[in-house]
């Protein structure tokens, strides 16, 4: 049975809240069989460290204040997840557990480790006690028990038969991260972050498919997401670049961690348990990723350099300090980089053969691919002298370089090195949906187009998606040729095979471009977002979607720093949506907007003058690729309802589409049954339309279909689309056949109001709007 190990750190179990959390994670991502590590809860380690200092200082009022914060904190825990009954059982464990340690402490006999194991012991009880009243079958179990270390060698053949022995079956466990014992069974820790370790070491003995470890980041960066906005996150990152990172102190993943996988076909993922649905990093093993650019920064750390470094000495060393060092030798020379704190402890092992040879440094290092890092290293330099950055000593191996600097590398400093460094290897996979009237337009427009961007971004076609077939090519689609590939390698496929495809995709950013009038296709988008993709519609169903799905794919791209634009869904390559972000970012307020926004309406109501029937030019409107495919959603109205809203929306109004009136510009009867039958009813059209065009000619007016928004002084708004007998001459009247007009007035355009106008429907200028959109997000992604 394959068999996953999930394990939750302290910051995806800091409250009752959070518990909950992970419990649904669980109960969504977990099968029977499945392990679940996890750390203590929050602070919970640092709180039992103070004790223990505490208890060394023989400070009675400092150990009983702190146990009892460390009471409190389970209470709490306990009170806010079980009714009284069930929390009952844990209560009085944990009840006698504190009074052990107070005694323990009173009778000078505590034991460090052993009082640092009760913080994970408590999470792994209290998940499996809370899983239990889900109804999942867990069971905690203490890791004292499956791992066993003898003189800092762990014995695999033994913990393996243990893991095997009391792991198996159907139920969910929950192991303590962190502990293991020793062969007299003494507990002991395994170091810093030492639950990823027991995690990935887990995995390896019971032979797992995977491990994920679920943090409170998205992944695996290029940089500091908290300093730097535009910070990648990397779908995969090859373990030899994951490991020398966690070697530089990165602080995702940790040396130790990946060590047990080496050799294994286990695949480890970095997942946020604050955005479960969101896919992570996956750490893959050698040549199934390229290799990416980073940079990590580094604060407080002294250089030692070492006389007879003896093999496996550094690993001692980082075991005694419970951190990672990073090891580099420079001129036949060995030099260590240590955190400050623990440079003593380091001297003081190493008995006279350390040098320090700086002290007190912060700086950087970049990572990237090794035929790329000697030229980023001379760009890196550059930066760092023109922000008078004093580097104090550098070092570079090919895979990476070091800058060890005075000063600490700000945000400021580190934004314009990433966008120098890291931005430069700018990658975008493309994914074109919805090969129709526009679809076919902006594919052949890409053959220019694409050339254009390449100039400075590294832009793949990877996706050709019809509704039943796609071609899927990660390495890029040759876009002069596209319909040969199309007929030799499309395949059917279904919704999971193109998220998956999505998801294996090894690019710094991807974008789906919806060119679809598909509302399923727009239900993916959640999907698409959870995929890291950037998005961009013609389509208008996701714009229009009922308010509480829109926000929340607004929220949703909002927090992975996703771009959405949908420009050509009103007015096709006309620049309405930007004008209005202008005038609302200018601080300007729109209090109406009139005009027509469709343009099979306006080439229909301005093309018709009796000679002709109407559905005859209805049929010819379709022809030219302006309506719809069904054009009953443009004489509908619908498909201009739509667009008034997502202009709405555009303007932070929330509205649904039924909160914006409707009069349609044919009879209601044709709006049901297939397009054949609506074909053998289109007399009824004509004389629908007839009758109306009649009475505008009998007042000497134009008819014209139109739509407005109002926002009054209060804020209440006012929308409907419908039939309109405009004034013969006025602006409307006088439309060319086809062209889009918005009349928008603000509090700056108020007596003369601002006019936009031009082709608002058509294939190439909505492929060309396309493309508009395209070319703004590869300048935002720069
Ligand atoms: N025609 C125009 O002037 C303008 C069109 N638009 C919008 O552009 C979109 C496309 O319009 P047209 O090209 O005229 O429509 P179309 O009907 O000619 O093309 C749509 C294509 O999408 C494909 N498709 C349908 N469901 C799909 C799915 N689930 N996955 C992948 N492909 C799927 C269809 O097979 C078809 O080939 C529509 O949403 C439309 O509202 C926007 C502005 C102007
Ligand atoms: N059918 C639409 C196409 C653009 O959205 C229109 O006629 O405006």
């Amino acid at each position: 049975m394959t068999k996953v190990v999930h394990k939750f750190g302290g910051s995806s179990l800091s409250s009752a809240a959070r518990y909950q959390a992970v419990a649904n994670i669980i109960l969504g991502q977990c099968q029977r069989g499945d392990c679940v590590v996890v750390s203590a809860a929050g602070k919970t380690t640092n709180t039992l460290v103070k004790l223990w200092q505490s208890y060394l200082q023989k400070d009675d009022n400092a150990f009983n204040d702190i146990l009892l914060q460390v009471e409190n904190h389970q209470n709490q825990l306990l009170t806010e997840l079980f009714t009284s009954q069930q929390a009952n059982t844990l209560l009085e464990k944990l009840k006698d557990e504190l009074q052990s340690i107070a005694k323990a402490a009173a009778d000078l006999n505590l034991h460090e480790a052993s009082l640092l194991a009760h913080g994970e012991v408590w999470s792994a009880r209290l998940l499996a006690h809370l899983l239990s009243t889900l109804n999942v079958s867990a069971l905690d179990v203490d890791a004292r028990s499956l791992f066993t270390q003898h003189q800092g060698q762990l014995l695999h053949a033994q913990n393996k038969q243990a893991c095997i022995e009391q792991l198996s079956g159907e139920k969910i466990h929950i192991v303590t991260g962190f502990i293991a014992s020793d062969c007299d069974g003494n507990t002991i820790t395994l170091g810093r972050n030492g639950s990823d370790y027991s995690a990935t070491l887990l995995a390896n003995y019971i032979d797992a498919q995977a491990v994920s470890i679920w943090t409170d980041t998205h992944g695996v960066f290029s940089t500091d997401p908290r300093k730097v906005s535009s910070a990648i996150k990397y779908p995969k990152v090859c373990r030899a670049q994951a490991n020398l990172l966690a070697r530089l102190g990165n602080p995702v993943l940790h040396a130790k961690t990946l060590s047990p996988l080496k050799d294994t076909n286990i695949k480890l993922q970095v997942r946020s348990s604050y955005d479960p649905e969101a896919v992570g990093t996956e750490i893959v093993k050698q040549g199934y990723s390229k290799d990416k650019r980073f940079i990590t920064t580094f604060e407080e750390l002294d250089l030692i350099r070492v006389e007879g470094l003896a093999t496996g000495e550094v690993r001692t060393l980082s075991q005694l300090i419970q951190h990672s060092i990073h090891h580099f030798s420079k001129g036949g020379e060995d030099y260590l980089l240590v955190p400050s704190n623990d440079t003593h402890a380091v001297a003081s092992h190493l008995q006279g053969r350390g040098n320090i040879v700086e002290s007190h440094l912060r700086g950087l290092a970049i990572v990237a691919p090794s035929h790329e890092t000697h030229q980023l290293t001379q760009q890196v330099a550059a930066v760092l002298e023109q922000q008078d950055v004093v580097v104090r000593f550098t070092h570079s191996d090919g895979r990476y370089a070091l800058f060890l600097t005075d000063q600490s590398i700000d945000s400021d400093v580190l934004a314009i090195l990433h966008d120098k460094v890291v931005n430069k290897g700018r990658e975008l996979a493309v994914i074109i949906a919805g090969l129709g009237n526009v679809g076919e337009v902006f594919v052949d427009q890409c053959q220019k187009q694409v050339e254009k961007l390449q100039a400075n971004f590294d832009l793949k076609i990877v996706a050709l998606v019809r509704s039943k077939e796609m071609l899927f090519c990660p390495s890029g689609i040759n876009i002069q040729n596209w319909q040969q590939q199309w007929r030799s390698e499309a395949q059917s496929y279904q919704q999971s095979d193109l998220l998956e495809r999505i998801g294996e995709l090894d690019y710094e950013h991807k974008v789906v471009i919806d060119i679809t009038a598909s509302d399923a296709f727009s239900d993916m988008y959640p999907s698409f977002v959870a995929h890291d993709c950037h998005l961009i519609s013609a389509n208008k169903y996701a714009g229009t979607a009922a308010q509480a799905w829109y926000g929340k794919l607004l929220e949703q791209l909002q927090e992975r720093n996703l771009h959405w634009r949908y420009n050509t869904s009103v007015g096709a390559g006309l620049p309405i949506n930007f004008a209005l972000a202008d005038l609302q970012n200018s601080g300007d307020a729109v209090t109406r907007i009139e005009g027509v926004f469709s343009g099979t309406l306006s080439w229909l109501c301005s093309s018709f003058d009796g000679t002709k029937p109407f559905s005859d030019l209805v049929l010819e409107a379709q022809g030219m690729g302006y309506t719809e495919p069904d054009p009953r959603e443009d004489l509908s109205g619908r498909d201009m309802q739509r667009k008034l809203l997502i202009l709405a929306r555009d303007l932070g109004l929330e509205l649904d589409v039924e909160d914006i009136a409707l009069e349609p510009l044919m009879p209601e009867h044709l709006a049901t049954g297939d397009w054949d039958s609506f074909l053998a009813k289109r007399q009824d059209l004509d004389t629908f339309y007839q009758s109306r065009y009649e009475q505008s000619q009998s007042e000497g007016k134009a008819l014209r279909y139109t739509g407005a928004l109002d926002i009054d002084e209060q804020g209440q708004v006012s929308a409907k689309v419908g039939i309109a007998y405009v004034e013969a001459g006025s602006a409307i009247a006088n439309l060319t056949p086809g062209d889009n007009i918005f009349v928008i007035t603000s509090q700056w355009y108020e007596s003369n109001p601002l006019v936009i106008q031009g082709p608002g429907a058509g294939k190439e200028v909505t492929a060309a709007g396309i493309h508009s959109d395209l070319y703004w997000l590869t300048q935002k992604l720069k």
